[in-house]
């Protein structure tokens, strides 16, 4: 494991993963590899969860190919140093933030979106100009597979490798030195991965999960709310992290709701579910047995079924759900969906607030005033009013949690932001020194004074603004002509002194 981390550090500083041209070569290989090895990547997919190729194909490849995109069209732009606003102590001075590579990032991925969660953050890092080893999850063992094959033939093969494993692999790689570790996974191994990143001060990014709620207001068009809701919990069998895991509604809402959910289940997957090809299956018999578990003592309004040897577990309501049962105190990652009544919005946002923040809020409502309250009055990750899921697919919003849900973030810009580090960097003359000799000791009442005013005067725009950009050009204008850079110095000298001597009166 050592000498393969060895072996990454090393690609990364000869230094090739840095230019523009490098990376945006590496993303177009990687869409490349997608395109030309979409069947494999499918394949390996549906072998895992069970899942069809238009479903794999419109969650994962989709986002995939739409960020790659996204990286090309705005690397350049992103890639260049961007200057700051300066005071007067810097003014003739350059300062600018310049984005660079962290070094080394490692990528754990999660299994219930296999290719997407290892290759979205994979592309930020690449573009970021990092070196990177991802470890995908072993649960989703074909597409780890797939993945581990695929990349090398595509990408560089020392600055991005694939390392597979379980649990005992990824512990002694987490032994190692990273520059950044990307994590996506339940928050109890987030802890385990932040622990072993802290020994090396390693900064993280944990995408972990939590239970998302779901608030239906009574003044909302119920049909497309039920509409939208049965697709978010039900794609990908439950097993997504922003699925809704239970809504909140007025107890006069429940039979309406339950009796919508279930006409829709019926219209997405036809009367036999099980032979629906949109319909997927739980990942292994451990998670099986673990969401069954969630369902005792409860009320099934409709679903319940399952099938031990598919691991199928048919699309479920739960009704009048008590807060303090099973289902409700840990992440469903299941197709189970329970309904706890509240009297009211208030109710709502405290049950909301009495809880870890969640990965993701949903409100539905026709009242805009009310989604735009429970925004203000409840914190999780990310939101989608009246839809679920969809702040997912917009890759100009940062995707991730807060608080036990996560921390970092990710998608778009903010992927590239995530691995890179802001430099700032201020350049400045070895000439000047007169001005330098300031801040040099020993110090005196008149050189704070002066300190003063260079740091902490700031110039009123509407008032100075246009006068002093025209003095400023004239000035510049003619020195620059006449006597070159000693004359200029020595206006801006002049400026500076008879500002200062108004600052300073205006003080006293
Ligand atoms: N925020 C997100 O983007 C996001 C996305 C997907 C899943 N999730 C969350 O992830 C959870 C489901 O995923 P999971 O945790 O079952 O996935 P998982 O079992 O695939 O684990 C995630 C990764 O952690 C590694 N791992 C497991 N145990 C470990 C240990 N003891 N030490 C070190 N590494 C270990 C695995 O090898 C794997 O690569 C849910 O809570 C879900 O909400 C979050
Ligand atoms: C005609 C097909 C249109 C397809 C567009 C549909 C967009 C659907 C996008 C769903 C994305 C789901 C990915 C969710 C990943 C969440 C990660 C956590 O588990």
């Amino acid at each position: 494991m050592e000498r393969e981390v060895q072996r990454v550090r090393q690609a990364f500083l000869s230094g090739r993963s840095r230019s523009l041209r490098f990376r945006l070569q590496q993303l177009e290989a990687l869409r490349r590899m997608v395109q030309e090895r979409e069947k494999d990547i499918l394949a390996a997919i549906a072998a895992d969860l069970c899942k069809s190729e238009f479903n794999a194909y419109s969650q994962e490849v989709i986002t995939v190919l739409g960020e790659i995109d996204f990286m090309l069209e705005n690397l350049p732009e992103w890639v260049t140093a961007k200057p700051v606003k300066k005071n007067l102590l810097t003014m003739l001075d350059e300062a600018y933030i310049q984005p660079q590579p962290l070094g080394v990032v490692l990528i754990i991925g999660a299994w219930n979106y296999p290719f997407v969660l290892s290759i979205q953050p994979l592309i930020g890092a690449i573009a970021a100009g990092n070196a990177v080893i991802i470890k995908p999850s072993e649960l989703s063992e074909n597409t780890a597979k797939i993945v581990a094959k695929l990349l090398p033939q595509y990408l560089d093969q020392d600055l991005y490798i694939v390392i597979n494993g379980g649990v005992e692999e990824t512990t002694e790689l987490l032994k190692q030195r990273f520059d950044h570790v990307f994590y996506t996974g339940n928050t109890a191994v987030g802890k385990i991965v932040m622990e072993a990143a802290a020994k090396h001060l390693t900064p993280v990014t944990l995408e972990l999960g939590g239970k998302s709620p779901c608030y239906i207001d009574k003044d909302c068009d119920l049909d497309i709310v039920c509409r939208r809701i049965t697709w978010g919990k039900y794609m990908n069998c439950g097993q997504t992290c922003i699925a809704p895991d239970y809504i909140l509604c007025e107890a006069s809402l429940q039979s309406q709701i339950v009796w919508k959910i279930k006409e829709t289940v019926k219209e997405f997957y036809g009367e036999n579910i099980k032979e629906s090809p949109d319909y997927e299956r739980i990942i292994n018999l451990r998670h099986f047995k673990r969401i069954l578990s969630l369902l005792e003592g409860q009320k099934i309004a409709f679903g319940g079924e399952t099938d031990e040897a598919t691991r199928y577990i048919a699309p479920t309501v739960l009704t009048d759900v008590d807060p303090k049962t099973k289902v409700m105190q840990e992440e469903i990652f299941g197709p189970i969906l329970p309904i706890v009544p509240v009297k009211n919005v208030d109710e709502a946002i405290d049950f909301i607030n009495e809880r870890e923040k969640p990965l993701a809020l949903y409100v539905f409502s026709h009242n805009h005033k009310l989604i735009k309250r429970m925004i203000a009055e409840t914190s999780s990750g990310g939101v989608t009013g009246n839809d679920v899921i969809m702040h997912f697919t917009l890759n100009s919003l940062p995707f991730g949690g807060v608080g036990s849900s996560g921390m970092g973030a990710y998608h778009g810009k903010h992927s590239f932001d995530t691995f890179s580090h802001q430099r700032p960097c201020l350049l400045k003359s070895l000439k000047r020194e007169g001005a330098n000799k300031l801040r040099y000791p020993p110090n005196s009442q008149s050189k704070v004074d002066w300190g003063k005013f260079f740091l902490l005067k700031r110039f009123n725009k509407e008032k100075y603004g246009l006068l002093l950009l025209t003095f400023l050009g004239i000035v510049a204008a003619v020195l620059v002509k006449k006597y070159q850079a000693v004359l200029r110095r020595k206006a801006l000298l002049i400026f500076l002194v008879v500002h200062r001597l108004r600052w300073s009166s205006k003080q006293r």
